[in-house]
């Protein structure tokens, strides 16, 4: 079940909408005009009982049917131009808003390709995505409806008790009386309302995430026949939903049922009150129609609160929810170079790397400690090591992926932490074991790593890849690899991605079991190719079998985040238990085998290893 990644906020629903002026300032002007002409239009239907009154203590009671035809009229041109200043204030509102949601989704998207992986890692994709679709929508709808209506409806509101108290002040304070109660029940819907809203937006989240892992997964899905847990799954969280949305519908209903209930009752009660003053003949019958048409005219205006404060309130919290996203820090920027700091030996050198995980428990080792490797420049070396012993981790500390946490890692003598990421990135490549492709075409995928790299840079990194299956799609390098690359094999998607590593020809290569994926006479193609690539580079390559070890110079060892022996395949295999085992199935002896130095030359460096690193 996803979890709820965000803290939640706790401040008042005006504070989170405020945050929404940086968006919104750009297109101001348009938004105060619009606001403007819907105050128009509003206050506009106000004049229509003046002209009733008009008409009921003039032309009807002096029965002059030619002014009750000039009335009709006024009116009709009333509702006309009521008509078109609405439609106006559409159009005026339109275009903008919708740039302003498409500047907050550009934001939204900019900012999470700069967060760091860790916070991939801990937020659910559902999240992210109801977060750029559902949220952004509904603030787009907020800005063009509930906002202004809030503001016309009050000012609708002021202006008509101004006309009803000039009327008749004593009937006007009858209406007024309900004012206190609504405004009291308004707030303590509000405050419930807002717990409420947070947590269907949240559902709608994990249910995203829920679809997004069965389409996704869709092949363990039928492969293990898990359609029935799967949909029973999907069916819980709905369920949930379902009964937030029930709770938000019921706390909805009752303040409707509230706001137009009690200005009803006041309205009675001004009728009744207006008819005795009528009959004492101390009020006109036209002052009383036009009193209680003023008081027709502003029902809207006031019923419709209760779904203006519930849209505003969901408003406040997509934006909430939005600033939690955007509030995260983007990667690290680039470190002040350290004065103190040792000069580094060229090459890709780790000095004394430390590596804990941002959601590691307290107290719990880090993942990696005291690393320290030196792999010279132009040569390769085979990481190698037991499952969750960190291999992943370390490599994806060098392309910075991951900051490390302790130590420093060098390429060529320059600290990576003081790189600027762009240049990190030019000169380190990297391939994962999992090959991930974009749904775009394979030119494309493998432009992705060297956008400028011409004709021949590409077929040869797809030659050195063994992808010349390429050649063979529909339309060759134009193919479209669909949705994650699905539409082709593991082994291809991994060739593809290989090709990517290579094309820019990077200084540094960095490859987690790049060709796990290969058919041994692939895999065999594949090494041959890559030998000549990594003769040119200073790579590291994460290797589980002796055939990819066989790529590199010398191999590193790495045993539950340390590394605990460096040498060639051979001396390690002669000496060091755990690689035998590693490399051959064997079962680990009780310690290192000492080696014979008469067949193997010298022994392969064990723990400590910083004198042979350097
Ligand atoms: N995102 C993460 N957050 C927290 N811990 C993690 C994360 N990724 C990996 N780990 C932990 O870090 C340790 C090292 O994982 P890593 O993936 O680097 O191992 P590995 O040597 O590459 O394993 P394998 O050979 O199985 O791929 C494991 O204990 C793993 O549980």
């Amino acid at each position: 079940m996803p979890e709820k990644p965000a803290e939640r906020t706790d401040r008042s629903a005006v504070r989170s909408l405020l945050r929404l002026w940086p968006y919104v300032r750009p297109v101001r002007l348009r938004l105060f005009t619009a606001a403007f002409v819907a105050i128009l239009a509003s206050c506009l239907s106000l004049v229509i009982p003046l002209i009733l009154k008009w008409m009921v203590d003039g032309p009807v009671a002096d029965r002059d049917p030619g002014g009750v035809w000039l009335g009709a009229l006024y009116l009709l041109l009333l509702g006309i131009a009521e008509a078109v200043l609405f439609g106006f204030r559409r159009w005026l509102v339109a275009r903008p808003l919708a740039g302003v949601e498409a500047s907050m989704r550009a934001d939204l998207y900019r900012h999470l390709q700069r967060l760091p992986v860790a916070f991939h890692d801990r937020w659910p994709s559902g999240q992210l995505l109801s977060r750029g679709t559902t949220d952004l929508m509904l603030l787009r709808m907020f800005l063009a409806f509930p906002l202004t209506f809030l503001v016309v409806n009050a000012a609708t509101i002021l202006v008509g008790f101004v006309i009803l108290f000039a009327q008749d002040w004593s009937l006007g304070l009858v209406l007024l009386a309900p004012a206190v109660p609504l405004i009291v029940l308004c707030s303590v819907f509000e405050t419930k309302y807002s717990l409420v809203a947070r947590k269907a937006q949240d559902q709608v989240g994990d249910l995203t995430t829920v679809v997004e892992e069965s389409v996704l997964g869709i092949r363990i899905v039928k492969g293990f026949g898990r359609h029935r847990s799967q949909a029973l799954a999907f069916r819980a969280l709905s369920q949930r939903l379902r009964a937030t949305e029930l709770g938000k519908a019921r706390l909805l209903a009752g303040i409707w049922a509230l706001i137009t209930a009690i200005p009803e009752l006041a309205i009675g009660a001004a009728l009744v009150l207006g008819t005795i003053q009528v009959a004492d003949g101390s009020l006109s019958a036209g002052t009383l129609v036009a009193f209680l048409s003023t008081a027709l005219a502003l029902r809207w205006p006031v019923e419709s609160i209760g779904f203006l404060l519930a849209m505003s309130q969901e408003s406040a919290t997509a934006t909430d929810r939005f600033f939690e996203v955007m509030d995260v820090a983007e990667e690290h920027g680039v470190a002040a170079a350290r004065a103190d700091a040792p000069d580094a030996p060229a090459g890709m050198v780790f000095e004394g790397v430390e590596f804990r995980y941002p959601d590691a428990e307290p107290g719990s080792p880090p993942v990696l400690a005291r690393i320290d490797l030196q792999v010279r420049p132009g040569e390769t070396m085979a990481l190698v090591g037991g499952t969750g012993s960190g291999k992943t981790t370390l490599t994806a500390l060098v392309p910075r992926l991951h900051e490390v946490t302790g130590g420093r890692i060098t390429l060529d003598g320059e600290d990576i932490a003081t790189m600027e990421r762009s240049r990190l990135r030019e000169l380190v490549s990297v391939a994962f074991e999992e090959p991930t492709l974009f749904s775009a075409t394979v030119g494309e995928n493998v432009r992705m790593g060297a956008e400028d790299a011409d004709e021949e840079q590409v077929r040869r990194a797809l030659a050195v890849a063994q992808a010349d299956f390429v050649h063979r799609l529909p339309q060759g390098l134009d193919t479209e690899v669909g949705e994650q690359g699905l539409s082709l094999s593991g082994g291809q998607r991994q060739r593809l991605a290989l090709a990517r590593a290579v094309v820019g020809q990077p200084r540094f290569l960095v490859l987690d079991d790049p060709l796990s994926a290969l058919d041994v006479h692939t895999e065999t193609l594949v090494e041959a190719a890559l030998r000549q690539v990594l003769e040119e580079t200073t790579a590291v390559v994460v290797a589980h079998r002796p055939s990819t070890v066989m790529l590199a110079d010398r191999v590193a060892l790495l045993s539950e985040g340390r590394i605990t022996a460096v040498g060639t395949h051979q001396e390690l295999l002669r000496s060091n238990a755990e690689y035998a085992w590693l490399m051959s199935g064997a079962e680990p002896g009780p310690g290192p085998v000492t080696p014979d130095p008469v067949t193997t030359g010298p022994p392969a460096q064990q723990v400590p290893v910083e004198e042979g690193t350097r």
